[in-house]
């Protein structure tokens, strides 16, 4: 979900590993050269049709098979059951599994949502997480691994790379 930490612990877990980092979101930026909120502004379903097509160049990339790559994508990308399988069949997908508390707290600044429109506008942002999460939890679930997103940056590093590891 959003505000989980993906691109945050992503990153760390890339240089720990020695492997690429790339996060979607960057990457669709560049793809479309716009925002990820001027891209919303055409509607969420432009936005998904855009991460879909962001998604399908990096996972066809010429050597991206066998590459040692860490992928942190929006938190959105799994509503679109042809991301899953794509992503499930390219590698291993984690679930980072934050309670809605932690995640309002971690949204809670203007910045934070100015760059996730599906929490701009929003009376409670809790309430609009909390029906999200419903949404979207099948989805989540298909994940391969969860892994706890609670503890400080370098304690879910290390615990994803035991989950990867085991
Ligand atoms: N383990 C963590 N503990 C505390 N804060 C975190 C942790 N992981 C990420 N954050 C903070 O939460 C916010 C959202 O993190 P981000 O990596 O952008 O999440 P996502 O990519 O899943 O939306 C950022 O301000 C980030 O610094
Ligand atoms: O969950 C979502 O639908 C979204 C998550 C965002 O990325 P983060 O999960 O990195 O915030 C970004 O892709 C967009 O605002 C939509
Ligand atoms: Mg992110």
């Amino acid at each position: 979900m959003m505000g989980a930490g993906k691109s945050t612990v992503g990153r760390a877990l890339a240089a720990d590993l020695g492997a690429t980092f790339v996060d979607l979101d960057r990457r669709i930026e560049r793809m479309f050269g716009a925002s990820i909120a001027e891209l919303f502004e055409d509607g969420e379903a432009y936005f998904r049709a855009c991460e879909r097509a962001a998604l399908c160049s990096l996972l066809d990339e010429p050597g991206f098979a066998g590459a040692r790559v860490v992928i942190a994508t929006g938190g959105g990308v799994v509503v679109d059951p042809a991301n899953r399988a794509d992503m499930a069949g390219a590698g291993r997908v984690v679930y980072l599994e934050l309670p809605v508390d932690a995640l309002v707290a971690r949204l809670s600044t203007d910045a934070a949502r100015a760059e996730r429109p599906l929490l701009e506008d929003r009376a409670s942002l809790r309430e609009r997480l909390d029906q999200l999460l419903r949404a979207r939890a099948s989805a989540y679930a298909s994940a391969e691994l969860r892994v706890d997103a609670r503890p400080p940056v370098r304690a879910v590093v290390e615990a994803l790379r035991a989950a990867l590891a085991a």
